[in-house]
């Protein structure tokens, strides 16, 4: 048991040192790679070698089912840097049959957090592959998730911002349970309609379902761990867990708070004002 411990220890502090070295070699600057949302981004590609854009390294903080992968995808896309969900990397390992899939399996499906060393390898390696492509920055959503993921992390990168997506608890629980996924696109729909009067002071909320297009209609699925069970359990454990990780950026300034007002259509402008990204916000539906 010790054995594999240390070996387990080695295997990670290996792939942390190629992520540092990945760091080192890589053509962006230290000062480059700070926030700077209001320089252009422009185009898709992600190339560090264009001198007009620079790499945003943000994280996205959030309990199950606040919206991370969809505000961190759109946003990923506007500042022209990939978006790297921890949980798609668990979910393709478990797909892939490999080695760990039994066990992942079992911990995903109870709700639990998968080791720090398992997601570290798996992160470390999405990475590598990426540098590989020429990617550069990333906006990381679901990582880190423990103080201590974010320990190593800071001792590999520096993170430029840190948003916590804030949403009701009760939302929460709705949002998970009505999460579709299309098994042959991907695409990723919520077919839970959400309309609360707001009281004590607080706002009405309304969130419209994202609903599938027609020919996905008969190939939805439900993730496993989206029960009504393994959602309650997934919401204690962010709050057991991941909660100081908001603290440990709040310490740092680093900590950027949004609570969604509603909707996407509602959300996406204001979170844009909240980043000071609006104008690129503008830019790009103008373009498109
Ligand atoms: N950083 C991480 N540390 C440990 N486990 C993780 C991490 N990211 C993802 N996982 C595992 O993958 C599961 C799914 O993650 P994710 O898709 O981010 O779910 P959620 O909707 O709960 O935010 C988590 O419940 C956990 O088991």
């Amino acid at each position: 048991m010790a054995a594999r411990t240390r070996l387990m220890r080695r295997a990670t502090a290996r792939n942390v040192r190629e992520a540092v070295r990945w760091m080192s070699s890589s053509e962006i600057s230290d000062s480059d790679m700070r926030c700077r949302p209001s320089v252009s981004h422009k185009g898709s590609s992600s190339s560090s070698s264009d001198p007009g854009l620079r790499s945003v390294q943000w994280v996205f903080l959030g309990c199950p089912g606040v919206g991370k992968g969809t505000y961190a995808s759109r946003l990923s896309r506007l500042v022209s840097v990939p978006h790297i969900a921890t949980g798609d990397l668990v979910r393709d390992e478990l797909a892939s049959s490999g080695p760990l899939s039994k066990q992942l399996a079992e911990i995903v499906n109870q709700g639990h957090l998968v080791s720090d060393e398992i997601i570290i390898n798996l992160l470390s390696k999405r990475l590598e592959d990426g540098v590989n492509k020429g990617e550069s920055g990333f906006i990381l959503d679901g990582f880190p998730r423990t103080t201590r993921q974010a320990e190593i992390l800071g001792g590999v990168t520096e993170i430029d911002l840190v948003v916590n997506l804030r949403l009701r608890e009760d939302i929460l629980l709705t949002k998970c349970l009505g999460r579709r996924i299309c098994s042959q696109c991907g695409g990723n729909f919520n077919v839970a309609s959400i309309d609360i009067k707001g009281e004590n002071g607080r706002p009405d909320i309304i969130m419209a379902p994202i609903l599938p297009p027609e020919h996905c209609m008969s190939k939805l699925i439900t993730r496993a761990d989206d029960t009504r069970e393994v959602v309650k359990e997934r919401l204690r454990v962010y709050h057991e867990m991941s909660e100081p990780v908001e603290e440990f950026y709040r310490k740092r300034g680093k900590l950027l708070e949004f609570e969604l007002p509603g909707g996407i259509s509602e959300s996406w402008p204001k979170l844009l004002q909240a980043l000071k990204l609006n104008n690129l916000g503008e830019e790009q539906s103008a373009a498109a």
